[in-house]
């Protein structure tokens, strides 16, 4: 009997909840509406997303980077995320609306935790994938970051972070593997933040862009992001001390501009991009040199294993695919069952 009362006093008070958040929302709506009636608002201007909070956005205008305009959202609107562009009218109160979203070029998209896909940021150009000589730059794992970033249409870019710890014995296969992704038509940089080395190559290639950073944890990413934006030092240290309580998957995205032009769009669940779950047809079409030879093959449904007539297969007799990369979608493939 106590269980039940208790089960009813708790369905009451989720409706009373949810009835005040339906009500707030509601008065929010319709606060916006008399203000764009009452034309309180100033004109209509482009803006971009720099980090949202719940129903509230910060709001940046791209003639004065830097500068940050807290906005409501109308609720017509779907969600935005972190580098979104928008349409915006200013308010008298400093408190603007965002009243249109502008088409997003590109979007990173995660399951959330009751498993629907939602995007997390919009509009970047470049994944930056970090790897290292320490941990070990391991030829599965930035295949696979390389599926995701294919499957999102976004083109990544391979950078080898602390090249002052090659030595005579790691020199050799990461300059081979390095090269391996150069022929596959990436773009590859090395630098060492420890050192300063490679920093200007960095800046010239992010410049005019906007990128993520991502990668396995103790590559660098936090050391990058410190020389690359040397004021923003403290947000990054937040950052890593959210993921340590496990808490990067709610933590909104921020985005941040480098001194020298571009934008970074950083956030601890962000820098796991690549290690989300990712769908087996979005594999093949990964692996850029294996990505046409399907259509090649005998069997419309082959499974490139040991068919007869596989393109695949063949071009591996033929030297035309490494054995590494083929072996590389092989296990990510055969991975995803885990997943
Ligand atoms: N030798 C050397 N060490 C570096 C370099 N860059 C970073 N490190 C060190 O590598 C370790 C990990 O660096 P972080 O910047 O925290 O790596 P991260 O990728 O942000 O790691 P997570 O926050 O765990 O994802 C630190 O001890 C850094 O001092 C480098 O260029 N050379
Ligand atoms: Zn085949």
């Amino acid at each position: 009997m106590a269980k039940r009362k208790l089960n009813r006093r708790q369905a009451w008070r989720i409706q009373k909840i949810q009835g005040e958040r339906a009500e707030r929302a509601k008065r929010r709506e319709s606060k916006i509406q008399d203000q764009l009636n009452t034309s309180e608002l100033g004109p209509e201007e482009e803006g971009v997303v720099i980090a949202h909070y719940g129903i509230q956005l910060d709001i940046e205008r791209p003639s004065e980077p830097g500068s940050l305009y807290r906005c409501h959202l109308r609720a017509n609107l779907p969600a935005l995320v972190t580098g979104d562009r928008i349409i915006w009218r200013p308010g008298k109160d400093d408190i603007g609306v965002v009243v249109a979203q502008l088409p997003r070029t590109s979007e990173l998209c995660r399951p959330d935790n009751h498993g629907r896909i939602k995007p997390v940021a919009a509009n970047i150009d470049y994944i930056v994938l970090v790897v290292a000589p320490v941990p070990r730059a391991h030829p599965n794992l930035i295949d696979r970051y390389l599926v995701a970033a294919e499957a999102v249409d976004i083109e990544p870019v391979l950078l080898l972070n602390k090249t002052d710890l090659l030595n005579d014995e790691n020199r050799q296969h990461l300059d081979a593997l390095m090269q391996v992704y150069r022929d596959l038509g990436y773009k590859v940089l090395t630098a060492s933040t420890k050192l300063e080395h490679g920093l200007d190559d960095i800046k010239a290639l992010l410049k005019d862009h906007t990128s993520v950073f991502v990668g396995q944890s103790g590559v660098g990413k936090s050391s990058l992001v410190n020389v690359l934006l040397p004021d923003v030092d403290a947000k990054v240290g937040d950052l890593s001390e959210q993921t340590g309580k496990g808490t990067h998957t709610t933590t909104s995205a921020k985005l941040f501009h480098f001194p020298e032009g571009g934008s970074l769009i950083d956030s601890p669940g962000i820098r796991e991009f690549g290690l989300w779950h990712m769908d087996p047809e979005d594999v093949i079409n990964g692996f850029r040199e294996l990505r046409n030879l399907p259509g090649y093959c005998r069997f419309r449904d082959c499974r490139h294993e040991q068919e007869p007539g596989c393109a695949l297969l063949e071009a591996l007799k033929k030297g035309e695919i490494l054995p590494a990369r083929m072996n590389s979608y092989r296990h990510i493939l055969s991975s995803l069952d885990e997943d």
